[in-house]
């Protein structure tokens, strides 16, 4: 079915599953009676035959067709906006009251346009099937055309849309295939919003991790407020990774949102964690001073790519050891992104107004002070949490520790420090990560002080000292130690 021009803003993420659940229900009552979900099918940008299809088998199980249209829609990136707007464009004057309240007032207008169309204007609504595209969006901006004050972009030039459409969507069922029925067997770790499967798909060619976004089962407005936050990040996470393709960052194969449970379907990164390899966790071989030396420069260039590529820099928010996943070649890979946010350079037009997010509530040993205190958000919150990354594997220390007199990691250096000139000896000397390799050479002794220097420089209180990623790759990369920035 032909593309329209159903417009929308593009950091609309209201979904059509989002929705508060009795109007999707009176919604689909409404449309399943005599199969009047039919009619509107041909009008849903992205919908194919295949998909009508599927929603007359999913009816013959005694389900709700529109329900799975809906969901399917809302699957290719469709919002409640759409929906009001293809309401509108179908002249479902009911449904378009019913749903009023999911959608920015507006678009409210619209109902007025669809009750008193321009004179002169011929009855325009027909399939877009039979008419040419060009022809349906002149006939649209006549009849159904979204309130004034939004943007024309039409769906093409929809970010979103355009970011997920890049991703391969997969069903519940195909997932269910390539895990094994999400078997225990298949479980390759736990966060906090849902289980990371091992698992082989065709689809893709090979294996693939698929994260399963828990479904709560909590149906109080606390738990559908939980739900809904899952939901959303997932949704960060989806378009962030699509929009975002870099050999530092964790690529994303495909996506399923029509299941009981959203999944998100990644490469398998046959390495784990970062920080399962510095603890080596299941008996794997502590890594050589060589592999930190590129798993720091990888994970550095991923977060650099992140501040830069755009006009408006991402933030990721969540930066930690558990998030760099390594993939069979020891590459870095920066995973995680439900929590990343457009955010401010750190340049001076942006110190006069610090956006502030109240989302990000990253791991809080990873956190720089002035998130915690102020809720500022610049690169230089990824900046102070890469800091720390750098002196984990530098130290082989967990960023926080109760056990560990010294609980805070940059504290714990820095005492190490005074130790250190106290005793006379060099500080890499006690700060070394005891369960790598002894180091090599000369190379491996700098590339230690560096990454200590780094890490420390990174994790400074006053985010202004704090070097950019741009300069953190460089002091990397050249082995060099920053200029009075401790
Ligand atoms: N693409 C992947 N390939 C291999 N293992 C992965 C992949 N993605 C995640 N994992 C494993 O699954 C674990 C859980 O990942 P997940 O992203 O859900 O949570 P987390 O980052 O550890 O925690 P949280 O999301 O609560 O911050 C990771 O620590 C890692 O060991």
């Amino acid at each position: 079915m032909e593309n329209s021009d159903i417009t929308n803003d593009s950091n609309d993420i209201n979904f059509i599953i989002f929705m508060k659940r009795e109007i999707l229900q009176q919604i689909c009552d409404i449309l399943d009676t005599d199969n009047t979900w039919e009619t509107i099918a041909p009008y849903m940008p992205g919908i194919q035959l295949r998909d009508v299809e599927g929603c007359k088998r999913y009816a013959s199980y005694n389900k709700s067709p529109t329900m799975l249209l809906l969901r399917v829609w809302c699957a290719k990136g469709y919002t409640a906006t759409h929906l009001y707007q293809l309401f509108a464009k179908t002249k479902l004057i009911r449904l378009m009251r019913i749903m009023k309240s999911e959608v920015d007032e507006k678009y409210h207008e619209l109902e007025f346009k669809v009750l008193n169309p321009p004179r002169k204007t011929k009855r325009n609504v027909q399939p877009p099937g039979s008419q040419s595209a060009s022809r349906l969006k002149k006939t649209e901006s006549k009849d159904a055309s979204p309130a004034p004050t939004q943007s024309t972009s039409s769906t093409t030039n929809d970010p979103l849309r355009i970011a997920i459409e890049g991703t391969l969507p997969v069903t519940y069922f195909e997932l269910l295939e390539a895990t094994n029925g999400f078997s225990a067997s298949n479980v390759i770790g736990k966060g906090g919003y849902g289980t990371v499967y091992k698992g082989e798909m065709k689809a893709t060619g090979g294996m693939v991790a698929v994260k399963r976004i828990l479904a709560g089962n909590d149906s109080s407005a606390h738990g559908s407020k939980v739900e809904k936050e899952r939901l959303r990040q997932s949704l960060t996470e989806l378009r962030t990774l699509a929009r975002f393709r870099h050999d530092n960052i964790l690529p994303i194969y495909a996506y399923s949102l029509e299941g009981p449970e959203p999944c998100l379907v990644y490469q398998f990164m046959a390495n784990g964690s970062l920080e399962d390899r510095l603890l080596c966790r299941k008996g794997t071989a502590p890594l050589t001073w060589i592999q930190r030396k590129e798993i720091s420069i990888g994970a550095a260039r991923g977060l650099l790519f992140l501040h830069s590529f755009a006009k408006t820099p991402i933030i990721h928010g969540d930066v930690k050891t558990a998030n760099i996943l390594l993939d069979k070649h020891m590459e870095p890979k920066l995973g995680d992104f439900g929590l990343c946010r457009d955010g401010q350079a750190e340049v001076e037009a942006a110190e006069k107004c610090p956006l502030i997010a109240s989302h990000i509530k990253g791991t809080l040993a990873y956190l720089a002070p002035e998130f915690i205190t102020s809720k500022i958000l610049t690169t230089k919150l990824d900046v102070y949490s890469y800091g720390i990354v750098l002196l984990e594997i530098a130290s082989g220390q967990r960023a926080y520790s109760d056990t560990r007199e010294t609980r805070g990691l940059v504290e714990y250096c820095l005492v190490t420090k005074e130790l250190a000139e106290h005793r006379n000896v060099r500080l890499r000397e006690i700060l070394i990560d005891k369960r790598a390799p002894p180091l090599a050479n000369e190379a491996e002794e700098s590339f230690l002080e560096t990454l200590i220097d780094v890490g420390l420089a990174g994790a400074l209180n006053d985010r202004k000292l704090r070097p950019t990623m741009a300069q953190i790759v460089e002091y990397l990369c050249k082995n060099v130690v920053p200029n009075g920035q401790q």
